[in-house]
């Protein structure tokens, strides 16, 4: 088949975009295009893939995605922003509210973070400690800066936005360390096993800055729902303040973001389009050939570049 998307990111964080309106395929057939899209050796790659649909049950646009090796995330906030600006274009909208799987989330095209960066809000939550959810069974109820031996000495805070976060406050950031966790965690032990998103978080004097292991992708530049489960958890562990803008930086540039008592997380960040393309999937195997790029938003990448390299 082929498919037209646009390709985007929200902070570093890169996708393939689809507007999957109209389109009727499987979950096992959108699993194989997240696989063939979002893969790092084919002609696209990204850290997933973002379907924008229909709204439903109130809200005007729907959203699904896809991480590259094909399971199914409950969330994705760097992901939302850019269906959000997609959706704010097809329907003529300035904001709006977005459904996913399990949950909801409201977005407004913002002022820009940086002259000529376009810019979301977007609030989503309650982010929930409910650990039995996710399941991550340890013998307790929720995990609140506290050991969890089978991953070592560091003390984590399991939140979860709907996706799960395991969130580590360290000193400075461990790499080799963090990927090591976060193999661990993929690797769906039987106390974990529908994994989770690793982060390790340091707490600097205008927010934090995070670095995390995505579940189904690995190490990426940045990640909208560890950003948001880390500001939350700074302010659960009395590391941030309820209500308190937050600069969350990553690899990939930075975000703003405030987390209420309610357990709510606004998170003002890019979606950035970088270009638009057709490509042929085969869905058997899963793989994308025959790339074609039909437009180029360079002023928008060299924006959000100036941001980045600041
Ligand atoms: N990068 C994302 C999260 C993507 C999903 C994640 N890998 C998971 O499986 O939960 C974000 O920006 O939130």
């Amino acid at each position: 088949m082929r498919l037209s998307f646009t390709k985007c990111h929200g902070s570093g964080n890169d996708f393939p975009m689809v507007d999957a309106r109209g389109l009727d395929l499987s979950d096992a057939d959108w699993s194989a295009v997240a696989r063939a899209l979002a893969d790092r050796a084919g002609p696209v790659g990204g850290d997933g893939l973002l379907l924008m649909l229909d709204g439903r049950d109130g809200d005007a646009i729907g959203y699904r995605m896809f991480n590259p090796d094909g399971s199914e995330a409950e969330t994705c906030l760097n992901g939302l922003r850019c269906v959000a600006r997609a959706g704010f274009a097809a329907l003529g909208v300035e904001a709006a509210g977005v459904r996913l799987i399990g949950s909801r989330a409201d977005v407004a095209h913002a002022p820009p973070l940086a002259p000529g960066v376009f810019t979301v809000r977007e609030r989503a939550g309650p982010a929930s400690l409910d650990i039995a959810a996710w399941p991550l069974r340890i013998g307790a109820e929720r995990l609140v800066d506290d050991a969890l031996p089978p991953l070592g000495g560091l003390r984590f805070t399991a939140i979860a936005i709907p996706n799960p976060h395991l969130i580590a406050f360290v000193e400075s950031i461990d790499e080799t360390e963090l990927v090591r966790i976060g193999r661990l965690c993929e690797a769906a032990p039987d106390w974990l096993p529908r994994r989770a998103n690793v982060s390790f978080a340091v707490m600097e004097a205008e927010g934090l800055f995070v670095r995390t292991f995505e579940r189904g992708v690995g190490l990426t530049d940045s990640c909208g729902s560890a950003m948001a489960a880390s500001t939350y958890a700074a302010c659960l562990t009395g590391r941030w303040a309820y209500d308190r803008s937050a600069i969350l930086r990553n690899r990939g540039g930075l975000v703003r973001a405030v987390a209420d008592a309610d357990a709510m997380v606004t998170i003002e960040g890019n979606a950035t389009f970088e270009w638009e393309g057709e490509v042929t999937v085969d869905l058997a195997t899963a793989t994308a050939t025959d790339l074609t790029v039909t437009k180029r938003y360079p002023e928008e990448v060299a924006a959000w570049e100036a941001v980045r390299a600041a």
